[in-house]
């Protein structure tokens, strides 16, 4: 799915939050958006989906406006999963991740073989055949967080919108979830939007980028061309040795 997002403008009250962002993304991509804490990526995640309305600009979906989207067929071709904070969740995994074929099933009618099927290939692909029946009250924050990337995927979108994945992830798990992302991108043509603190996960697998600052500007374009140290000094106003380090102890040694 294609998604093109033109002079995108929005206020909380007085205050601008986000002004004339440009942005687009194809099918097959995945666009990471970084930024300072509170600095509106997910004010400009929940404008994408409709939960907020822009001020100004518009926003495109396979060229059409999100007004004259049926919004039955929209949910079926998206899948968003928001940040997890404290849910609570009164599901064992597996149900859990069958609400995700909620768009296929239909009103009061009960999952099919396929349904099932489905479910089974996705349990199997996240690793999570060992928590299936537990309770999802039961389970840590990051097998949580993989059960909802799990859910969101197993209805076949056409574009997944993430807010933070890695949160509560160590870093091997995080590195597994964009694995998943990355091969069902390139597989499916599937595109994605993630909202993303961990830059490392960024340059590994994502091809475009925003990179919001506080002064409302922003940097956006090929991962490999706007995610460098100019940049990220810049947008997260670090001194050019916060990298020294990290570039002796670690990157130099792979
Ligand atoms: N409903 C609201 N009304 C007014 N201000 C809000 C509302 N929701 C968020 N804000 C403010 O808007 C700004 C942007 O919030 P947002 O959650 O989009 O930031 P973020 O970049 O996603 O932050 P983080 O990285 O911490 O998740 C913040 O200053 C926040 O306090």
């Amino acid at each position: 799915m294609n998604i093109k997002v033109k002079k995108a403008t929005f206020f909380y009250g007085k205050r601008c939050i986000f002004n004339n962002i440009n942005f687009e993304l194809n099918e097959g991509e995945m666009l990471t958006i970084l930024g300072p804490n509170g600095v509106g990526k997910t004010t400009l995640i929940k404008c994408l989906l409709g939960f907020s309305q822009l001020n100004q600009g518009n926003i495109f979906f396979d060229n059409k406006l999100y007004k004259d989207i049926n919004k039955k067929i929209f949910w079926k071709k998206i899948s968003y999963v928001p940040q997890i904070k404290e849910f609570n969740f009164s599901y064992d995994v597996k149900s859990m991740i069958m609400l995700g074929r909620n768009p296929y099933i239909g009103f009061m009618k009960m999952p099919e073989k396929n349904d099932h099927y489905e479910v089974e290939k996705i349990i199997e692909l996240f690793n999570l055949e060992k928590i299936k029946n537990k309770s999802m009250n039961n389970l840590s924050g990051g097998e949580k967080q993989m059960v909802l990337i799990a859910r969101a995927m197993v209805s076949n979108p056409e574009m997944m919108i993430i807010d933070e994945p890695e949160l509560n992830l160590d870093i091997s798990n995080q590195d597994k979830i964009f694995k998943i992302l990355n091969k069902l991108i390139k597989n499916k043509k599937v595109s994605c939007i993630i909202n993303t603190h961990n830059p490392i996960n960024v340059i590994k697998y994502s091809d475009l980028s925003i990179l919001m600052k506080k002064d409302l500007s922003y940097y956006y374009g090929k991962t490999n061309e706007v995610l460098n140290i100019d940049n990220i000094t810049d947008v997260f106003e670090l001194s050019k040795d916060y990298f020294k380090k990290i570039k002796d102890k670690i990157f130099l040694e792979v």
